[in-house]
């Protein structure tokens, strides 16, 4: 076959996962294809990648065409450093305003109206935007952010670049309200095209560990990538997200994925119940 499509969350949170591959310290057949998550969601959906990082909440509306890759996610316990509300008042005082929202995203906006909903008991109008947080701001009382460039306004924020804006960590205050950390991507294949490829995907899976693996004995030279990116990101900011952001899918992260689904289809986010499906090297046998 031609070389397979993996798609790349094009944020820091990523680099764990990728660098060795695309050092080519980890050998791997497959062309990259690097983009915001939105990007990769609807790629991945209309059949132009083969396997990718997608969304939690997106391949909760697609559970039944898709495996999910074992052992790999994108996920936190609490506090998540990258997914952040910027609002000029706060929250509890969001009812009836409007928040902006990044057109990159699809998890965290569906956590975001979930805990409106269950944690703050507000009901917010929306308008979906570029992430740009100036442009947010000037049409909303409150914008959300996503991946980099969430980190790179936070930490303007804590200079004092900009002055009154509010900063809420959505993945915190999930693990407040449920107790539960969070899982908010997960890797992805279609059911047809494991089964068509069983031995593609379990390359593609083994390299992808391995790669994980080393980024984790690689942190120093994961810092200095994601400095490359902004000057904003100091060591030690950035060697406290390396050990923020999470890669597993244990048995406790399929938990929380499963109360993450179970909130979205009560506030009507999600039509029906899920039932995860993990890929297994056996099912390509
Ligand atoms: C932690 C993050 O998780 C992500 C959030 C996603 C979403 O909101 O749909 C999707 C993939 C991840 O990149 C982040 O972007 O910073």
């Amino acid at each position: 076959m031609a070389s397979l499509r993996l798609g790349q969350v094009d944020f820091i949170n990523c680099l764990p996962v990728y660098t060795a591959i695309n050092q080519e310290i980890i050998t791997l057949e497959a062309e990259i294809v690097p983009g915001p998550p939105a990007q990769l969601n609807r790629m991945f959906l209309q059949g132009e990648l083969d396997v990718t990082p997608i969304s939690s909440i997106e391949y909760a509306r697609h559970a039944d065409q898709c495996l999910v890759l074992p052992d790999l996610s994108i996920g936190a316990d609490g506090e998540v450093m990258s997914l952040l509300l910027f609002s000029r008042i706060p929250v509890t005082e969001l009812d009836h305003k409007v928040i902006a929202l990044p057109n990159t995203s699809a998890t965290t906006i569906a956590l975001l109206k979930i805990l409106l909903e269950h944690y703050y008991h507000i009901s917010c109008d929306f308008v979906t935007m570029e992430p740009d947080l100036t442009a947010m701001l000037s049409r909303a009382e409150a914008a959300l952010l996503i991946g980099d460039i969430a980190m790179i306004e936070q930490l303007k924020v804590n200079s004092g670049y900009y002055e009154g804006i509010i900063v809420t960590d959505v993945g915190a205050v999930w693990k407040e309200m449920t107790g539960e950390s969070m899982v908010y991507a997960v890797w992805v294949v279609k059911k047809d095209f494991a089964g068509e490829h069983p031995q593609e995907i379990a390359r593609l899976a083994s390299a992808l560990q391995a790669s994980l693996r080393w980024g984790r004995e690689h942190e120093d030279q994961l810092i200095a990538l994601a400095q490359d990116r902004s000057p904003w990101f100091t060591e030690d900011y950035l060697r406290r997200y390396f050990h923020t952001i999470t890669h597993s899918l244990t048995e406790k992260d399929i938990r929380a994925m499963n109360a993450f689904f179970d909130y979205a289809y009560k506030t009507g986010i999600l039509e029906e119940r899920v039932k995860i499906e993990i890929w297994r090297e056996k099912d390509g046998r």
